[in-house]
């Protein structure tokens, strides 16, 4: 037990990993790091001549990635932060560098470099000090690096471009992804596992023991224990005194020397307690804790939006707490304290002139966001936040909660729960059309589709994807099959342009009416809703639609055949439950049902996000 404590040193300190990489907050939060993540603007294009090795050029860059952020969290926060990481991850091959590729074409001439040979992976870390004093920024930097080798087998041209065609080697160093689907490449790895992945931890956890509990002469000269931890009272001055904690000699000074008034021996023995007591106590559940605290975010995220406070401040900022607060009707108290977590989870700034959006605010919480998710978060905090309360009962009962809710029998879920009232179909259909926009384009993108001239998107709602498909294929002819109602409101999500000639609306419930003929039929996010007897149902009455070489494109949450991947599919399997009459499934299991429907050649794409996409072709019965 010597590297969780040192994690333990960082918990009362304001952490902020400068990355965007979700490998990297993974792994560090897995660690038990507590810490704010703020993705760096600084652009990867240092000149790599320059450097006399690779990992020279990785740290520079991760210290680089580290500052722009200190820098730019100094200028627009009154809190500077103490500690930000910043990392860099790079694959050498015959003396050259490989970052993320920018194309699949990269990606193919990365890939092929790799194949069948060794390379190394580099991830250059930067550990940065921040204190201001007078305004001013003082930094400190502690920097390494870790290689990691790793070997490829031979890669047949088909299993590369499969391989690049499943979207996975696009943000990631050398084109791929060791802990998923590109550790089918691997052969052997020497070394870290993690530095690969995108984070060196254990030699992180060494560099802050390092900085945190630096050798003091005694323990020189006794053998080190390594299951006992130096005294809290050794690490303080790090961050406070400028060089102050990582040479031996300092150690001679400061908290240690006030100590020695109380008499070596006491000393000695109250520092042996607290090593007892430090050696047995469990590392701190930072992680938990979070997790627990999980739902109080959400529920001030909803209740932002719900009150329109980044609509407000879209249209005017910096705004202070009181005159926000009189705009949303609220306490100017209560608000303030709302205002606060939002800029601390990132939604807002906060400066000494009052508050601001953020891009991501700006982008998907004001309510006249083109991309905006206001609809999707006021259906969350109206109706699947109270479906959440019953998840005890979900669990026991193997169903959705709605009747609770409601107060009543719910026999056909669309138009008993979702679709009761005008306002509450409107919300969904809202909710539904921020979610299908954001994730439309890539769908309608995924594969070549240019084959087929009419397209049927079944239970299509407001039309979002049909948008798409009909931009992306200027020929392609689309078709929104949905309940009457829907067609009656889905109009008022139509803009006009180009794209709505090719797009037509047809009334009708999949599961008893004739489908419209198409050549494509698409289903997103549908048969996630139904019951193994349903999905049959439809799926039979979409096959019986399909002339032989027709297609079917299949858009869900794929689960990994274990169930075990911490993703959020699983967390959307359990909203399936408590929502719907349906479950998220295994791409097995999808497999499955299109054979055994007779859609064959399955290609599948993994989207951004949690999706993912499946093309099937119909073969003659
Ligand atoms: C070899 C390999 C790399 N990666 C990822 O590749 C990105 C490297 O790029 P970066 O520039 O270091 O980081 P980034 O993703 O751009 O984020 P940022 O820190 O914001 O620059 C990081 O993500 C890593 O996890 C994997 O996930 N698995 C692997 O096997």
């Amino acid at each position: 037990m010597v590297l969780c404590p040192v994690i333990g040193k960082l918990l009362h300190k304001r952490v902020v990993l400068a990355s965007a990489s979700p490998r990297r907050q993974e792994i560090l939060s897995n660690a038990g790091l507590r810490f704010e993540v703020v993705p760096s603007r600084f652009k990867e294009k240092l000149d790599k001549a320059s450097f006399a090795t690779p990992y020279e050029y990785a740290m520079e860059t991760a210290k680089q990635k580290a500052l722009e952020v200190a820098t730019r969290m100094h200028q627009k926060d009154l809190r500077t932060p103490d500690v930000v990481i910043g990392a860099d991850t790079i694959v050498t091959v015959g003396g050259l560098i490989l970052e993320k590729p920018v194309d699949k074409q990269d990606a193919y001439r990365m890939l092929s470099r790799l194949s069948g040979k060794e390379h190394s992976v580099f991830t250059g870390v930067a550990i940065v000090h921040c204190s201001s004093n007078d305004r001013q920024l003082h930094t400190r930097v502690s920097e390494f690096y870790e290689e990691t080798t790793v070997k490829f087998s031979e890669l047949s041209e088909e299993l590369l471009w499969e391989y690049i065609h499943s979207g996975e080697p696009m943000d990631k160093a050398g084109g791929y992804g060791i802990q998923a689907l590109g550790g089918m490449l691997v052969e052997s790895v020497h070394g870290d596992f993690l530095n690969v992945v995108g984070f060196p931890l254990n030699h992180f956890c060494k560099q802050l023991v390092e900085l945190y509990y630096p050798p003091r002469p005694e323990d020189l000269r006794q053998p080190v224990q390594h299951d006992c931890i130096p005294a809290v009272d050794t690490f303080e001055d790090l961050s406070d005194v400028e060089g102050g904690g990582s040479e031996p000699a300092q150690r001679e000074t400061g908290s240690r020397d006030e100590k020695a008034e109380v008499g070596a021996a006491g000393q000695a023995t109250a520092e042996a307690e607290c090593h007892r007591t430090r050696a047995t106590l469990p590392p701190f559940p930072t992680r938990l804790l979070e997790l627990l605290d999980g739902f109080k975010l959400s529920k001030a995220l909803l209740t932002a939006c719900k009150l329109k406070v980044f609509d407000w401040l879209k249209r005017e900022a910096p705004q202070k707490a009181p005159d926000i607060a009189s705009k949303v009707d609220a306490s100017a108290c209560g608000t303030e304290k709302l205002l606060d977590v939002c800029a601390a989870m990132g939604l807002l700034e906060k400066t000494q002139q009052g508050y601001s959006n953020t891009e991501t605010a700006n982008l998907y919480l004001a309510s006249d966001s083109e991309y905006s998710l206001h609809g999707f978060m006021l259906q969350n905090d109206d109706v699947i936040w109270n479906l959440f309360t019953y998840l005890e009962f979900a669990i026991r009962e193997g169903r959705n909660q709605h009747h609770r809710v409601l107060g009543k029998k719910v026999e056909d879920l669309f138009q008993d729960a979702y679709y009761r009232s005008p306002e509450t179909q409107l919300r969904f259909m809202q909710a539904m059309h921020g979610v299908a926009k954001l994730t439309a384009r890539q769908v309608a993108t995924a594969f070549d589709l240019s084959r087929f001239s009419s397209a049927c998107d079944v239970g299509g709602c407001t039309g979002a994807l049909a948008r798409e498909l009909a931009r992306e294929y200027p020929r392609l002819q689309v078709t929104v099959f949905d309940l009457p109602d829907v067609v009656e409101l889905a109009v008022h999500f139509q803009p006009a342009g180009p794209q709505a000639a090719q797009i037509h609306f047809a009334a009708g419930d999949f599961f008893r009416d004739p489908l419209p003929s198409a050549e494509l039929y698409v289903l997103c996010r549908i048969l996630h809703n139904w019951s193994d007897d349903k999905v049959h149902k439809l799926l039979s009455k979409v096959a019986e639609s399909c002339k032989p070489g027709a297609g079917l494109l299949l858009v869900e949450t794929l689960l990994d055949e274990e169930k075990r991947e911490a993703q959020g599919g699983l967390i959307q399997s359990l909203n399936m439950l408590v929502q719907t009459e349906g479950r998220e499934r295994s791409r097995g299991e999808y497999q499955c049902l299109l054979e055994l429907h007779g859609f064959h050649q399955v290609q599948v794409v993994h989207l951004e996000g949690v999706l993912d996409a499946m093309l099937a072709t119909r073969v003659a019965p």
